[in-house]
């Protein structure tokens, strides 16, 4: 490729902050307003760079039809049991969004139900959460437009699928919580604020609140029922407990798993709800996280990390609250980290580990806490589940990277556990059989061993010719474990790619230590993580420097361009998804201000100095020697209200300057921002196979891949 021309974009070198003493300038802060003409301009500018140069990939079409063909698969849910009736979700294969269907029994004719396909011509409105009352009479379910944070919430009567007239508006972040008369519900609010509520604004989100709405009435007049106006951060779960007489509080004030613990007995409410929730405190500190499991009267069974890093169970009696009264029902357990636990049939307990980054289930007695047997399942993740306290049977769903989805349902009302298979998901006209994967152990920059997935065409030869596609995460205990992609497929067949993916630290994979040792000051150590997994790659003949894509999504994106600053020998092509990339300005946007609890906040004099070390916008600098930055491929949405696409402009904008005005820079620095898309959640099929196809083509272009068919 010639050197390319990139717009021209103004540089305000009178914006200058300063850190306590260090001065910091911002000369692109002026992109951080999303309504100037000039913004405006410089996204179609770019947008206008990027479209052309991927449109230039000779075999665009084969990857996308490619691509097609291969999604073009049904995908089932778990069923749910609600009231007498069952509910899942199934997308015959292209659809832009999964419809949810309801049937009278397991093999009953099935009804659609909601389809959210029905709510925009596009696809692009999408279901955000549900809850059906505990006798499954009325279903709440939260409606996202654009991939927005934003939900209105709706109501319809079930099984009919009959709408109801209530809608609740300037909902974000939100439980959703019936009282068991089956007319109350709890849900969260912002308050009002100035101008647009989008998706496309970057108001910080805070002062939270807990409202109750009557069902029948207007909005106005839901009850506000818990608020913490002395903290604005703080933001207030609910939930009711099995038997209906309990409502739990969570109050969380960032993404550390941590929480304080309130309750409120409703038989102790004399004239019903009708105002600020008179809440008993359990916990009234954030030194762990407690998750309500079930109770038994007033035994109460929780989930909890309090000095157990991978998670333990624990009963609490309301009738005698205070720690030292605490009993462990089951304990941590020395290696595998306790991911989710289900109640079921009154007096089970499916847990389900995560054992160096493969699942395992386990079925437990509620009362005792013994161990009673444990639900066979294959290397490989338990990507869904359902289950609950009153209910006999549970429902999961397995996937791997070989094997899109298996739905087992399992009969919970005897001791003895025979799983069968309910529903096996298949890929048309494509055979799984040709790959091989494995899970090694590499050493980190510090010696730390990091677990790391390949996957490759089986009897690929190991000579360090092929290109390769490195995934990674890496923070907020996010655990990323085999999944089944249909694209990565077209990569691994077609392009004659290997996939690995990392696991870095920052992630759950090892629980809180394991989470920790990636967060704050130890921020680098994910990012040494990732460079040691590529330098793994070369070292074992998987692939050779420059063959190397880094792909990374959120705080993902981050890593990737962390990376790229700092490392880009080492790789030939990188894409960073809606990342995080201004790490001195990220907590004034949005939710951003809860993320201080990984990255630490420039607002405080240590914590910056951290920060300003990796910034990714703040350490681009033209490499040393004939080494040139790999190529780059941005990614973003206009309706991004997670991670705002300001993070994106001014990173594009700064290393489109500083890097790509370099003669020797030939790889193209180039960004794609998508119109009614936001963060990811809820993205339409179709949008979804337009941007892998764009990925695709990247790759195709800038690591000199062939199409083999
Ligand atoms: O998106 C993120 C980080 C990591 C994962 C979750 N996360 C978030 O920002 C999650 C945001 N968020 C939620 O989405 C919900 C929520 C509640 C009920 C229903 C639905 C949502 N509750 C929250 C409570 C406290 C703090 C954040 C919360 N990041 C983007 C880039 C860096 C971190």
């Amino acid at each position: 490729m010639g050197v390319f021309k990139y717009p021209e974009a103004r540089r305000d070198e009178s914006v200058v902050d300063d850190f306590s003493g260090t001065k910091i300038p911002d000369p692109y802060r002026w992109l951080e307003d999303p309504d100037s003409d000039e913004t405006k301009a410089f996204v179609e500018a770019q947008n206008k760079i990027s479209g052309p140069f991927l449109e230039k990939c000779p075999v665009r079409d084969q990857i996308k039809n490619r691509i097609t063909e291969i999604w073009d698969y049904p995908k089932y849910s778990c069923p749910s049991k609600r009231g007498n009736h069952y509910y899942y979700s199934y997308n015959t294969g292209l659809q832009n969004q999964s419809v949810k269907y309801v049937q009278d029994s397991l093999d009953g004719e099935a009804r659609v139900f909601l389809d959210p396909n029905k709510l925009s011509e596009d696809g692009t409105i999408s279901l955000s959460g549900s809850m059906f009352t505990e006798d499954g009479s009325v279903y709440a379910y939260g409606l996202s437009k654009s991939g927005s944070d934003w939900i209105s919430i709706h109501f319809k009567k079930a099984p009919s699928g009959e709408d109801l007239p209530d809608v609740l508006e300037r909902v974000k972040f939100s439980s959703m919580a019936w009282m068991h008369d089956h007319t109350g519900f709890f849900y969260n609010k912002y308050p009002e604020q100035e101008g647009k509520v989008d998706g496309t604004e970057t108001t910080s989100n805070v002062d939270q609140k807990l409202f109750y709405h009557k069902l029948g009435t207007d909005q106005s007049q839901d009850i506000l029922v818990a608020e913490f106006p002395e903290h604005p951060k703080w933001m207030i779960g609910s939930e009711v407990s099995d038997c209906g007489r309990y409502i739990v509080l969570y109050v969380r004030e960032g993404c550390e798993p941590v929480n304080r613990l309130y309750y409120v007995d409703t038989q102790t409410l004399s004239n019903g709800i009708d105002g600020k929730l008179p809440y008993v405190k359990v916990v009234d500190n954030f030194d762990a996280e407690y998750e309500y499991i079930t109770n038994v009267g007033s035994v109460f069974t929780f989930k909890t990390n309090l000095k157990a890093p991978r998670y333990k169970l624990i009963n609490i009696d309301l009738n005698k609250p205070e720690m030292e009264n605490w009993v462990t029902l089951v304990e941590e357990d020395e290696k595998s980290v306790l991911e989710w636990v289900g109640c079921v049939n009154k007096n089970k307990l499916v847990l389900c580990y995560l054992e160096d980054v493969k699942n395992k289930l386990y079925v437990y007695d509620l009362s005792t806490g013994a161990r009673k047997a444990e639900l066979p399942l294959d290397v490989g993740t338990v990507v869904g589940y359902s289950g609950r306290t009153k209910d006999t049977e549970i429902f999961y769903q397995f996937m791997s990277f070989l094997t899109p989805g298996v739905i087992y349902r399992c009969d919970m009302t005897s001791d003895v556990y025979t799983p069968t298979v309910f529903r096996e998901i298949e890929v048309k006209n494509f055979d799984v059989s040709g790959f091989e994967t494995k899970q090694v152990f590499y050493p980190s920059k510090d010696g730390t061993k990091i677990p790391m997935f390949i996957i490759h065409k089986k009897g690929l030869k190991l000579d360090g010719s092929h290109a390769a596609l490195l995934y990674g995460y890496g923070g907020f205990s996010v655990s990323i474990s085999p999944t089944f992609s249909p694209s990565r497929l077209v990569l691994l067949q077609h392009l004659n790619m290997v996939y690995a993916l990392a696991n870095i630290r920052g992630g759950g994979e090892y629980g809180e230590t394991w989470h920790k040792a990636g967060t704050l000051g130890n921020k680098q150590n994910g990012f040494h993580d990732f460079q040691a997994a590529a330098e793994y790659l070369i070292q074992e003949k998987y692939t050779s420097a420059r063959r190397i894509a880094i792909q990374g999504g959120s705080n993902g994106g981050l890593l990737v361009c962390a990376c790229s600053n700092q490392r880009p020998d080492l790789f030939g092509a990188a894409i960073s998804q809606v990342g995080v990339l201004d790490m001195l300005r990220f907590h004034k946007f949005t939710i951003g201000h809860a993320w201080t609890t990984d990255y630490g906040c420039s607002d405080k004099p240590d914590e910056f100095q951290w920060l300003v070390k990796y910034s990714p916008y703040h350490n681009i600098k033209i490499p040393d020697g004939d080494i040139q930055y790999p190529s780059m491929l941005l990614l973003t949405g206009d309706h991004d209200d997670r991670v705002v696409p300001l993070h994106s402009l001014k990173y594009i904008a700064e290393v489109q300057r500083t890097v790509g005005s370099s003669e020797k820079q030939s790889n193209p620095l180039i960004i794609r921002i998508d119109t009614k898309s936001g963060h990811g959640a809820g993205k339409p099929t179709s949008k979804i196979i337009e941007e892998v196809s764009e990925i695709y083509s990247f790759f195709y272009l800038t690591l000199g891949l062939q199409w083999e068919d």
